[in-house]
């Protein structure tokens, strides 16, 4: 279960996230979708442990993301917006290396590199330098490094940005697959259709603020609206400050 309890974030006089107050339940898939600018990536940076909150705190599985972070990063996978790898390692070394660091054996982590890259398709790249991988399989190599420890929660920023439609597909796939094995999912994105076909629930942040919450069908009211057009709508008034 992740628990946002008021949790906010200023850069200087800035607030780019305002206290958020949310819980996503076990095995839930949850849609943070939000334009450019909204506060996604400062969110998400924080349930990582990577910024400090301002004020408030939120807590995965009762673990205080900033307090208990090391213990967060080996209960959660993470794939963030922009993943970068070494770039003198292949893809199959990256995965064995994030395995040992959850702390496999190296035949096990050489084993579940085998898997990951089998079951992400890039086994035909696997000897390949990363650095040299198209965005696609970049991202796809990201979110194996994310599942390398079996995590029970996975949180994702923007997964399938930047994706040709066959390599969202793929992704939007391996991470249907993982939701139906009961894996707890935090997903940003600002592309409807993925939130549509895969959300249980989404959030719709605007300038910082939880303009929407819900399924999408209660967000489109049971009207014929679209969550397009319920996205237009709730991202289309200026915040009050
Ligand atoms: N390090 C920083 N210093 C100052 N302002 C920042 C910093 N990082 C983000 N911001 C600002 O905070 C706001 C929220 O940014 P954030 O990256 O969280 O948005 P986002 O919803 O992830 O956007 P996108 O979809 O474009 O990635 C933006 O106005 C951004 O300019």
């Amino acid at each position: 279960m992740i628990e946002f309890d008021a949790l906010a974030r200023s850069y200087g006089s800035y607030q780019a996230v305002h206290p958020l107050t949310l819980a996503v339940g076990r095995g839930e898939v949850f849609g943070f979708l939000g334009p450019n600018g909204a506060g996604k990536t400062t969110t998400i940076r924080m349930m990582m442990g990577i910024l400090v909150p301002s004020s408030g705190r939120v807590l995965i599985d009762g673990l205080d993301c900033h307090r208990d972070a090391a213990a967060v990063k080996r209960h959660v996978g993470y794939l963030p917006d922009n993943p970068i790898f070494y770039d003198y390692l292949r893809g199959r070394e990256i995965l064995q290396f994030v395995a040992e660091m959850h702390g496999l054996a190296r035949p096990a982590a050489a084993a579940r590199a085998r898997q990951l890259l089998d079951e992400f398709g890039l086994d035909d790249v696997a000897e390949e330098f990363a650095v040299n991988y198209s965005m696609g399989m970049k991202k796809k190599l990201g979110l194996a490094c994310a599942l390398a420890h079996d995590p029970a929660v996975l949180i994702l920023d923007e997964p399938i940005n930047g994706l040709d439609p066959r390599a969202a597909r793929d992704v939007q796939d391996l991470l249907v697959e993982r939701a139906a094995a009961g894996k707890t999912i935090f997903v940003s994105t600002h592309l409807l259709d993925m939130a549509q076909r895969m959300c249980d629930r989404v959030g719709i942040i605007h300038r910082g603020r939880l303009a929407a919450t819900g399924t999408v069908d209660e967000l489109r009211g049971g009207a014929d609206a679209t969550l397009e057009e319920v996205f237009l709508k709730a991202t289309d008034t200026p915040a009050t400050p």
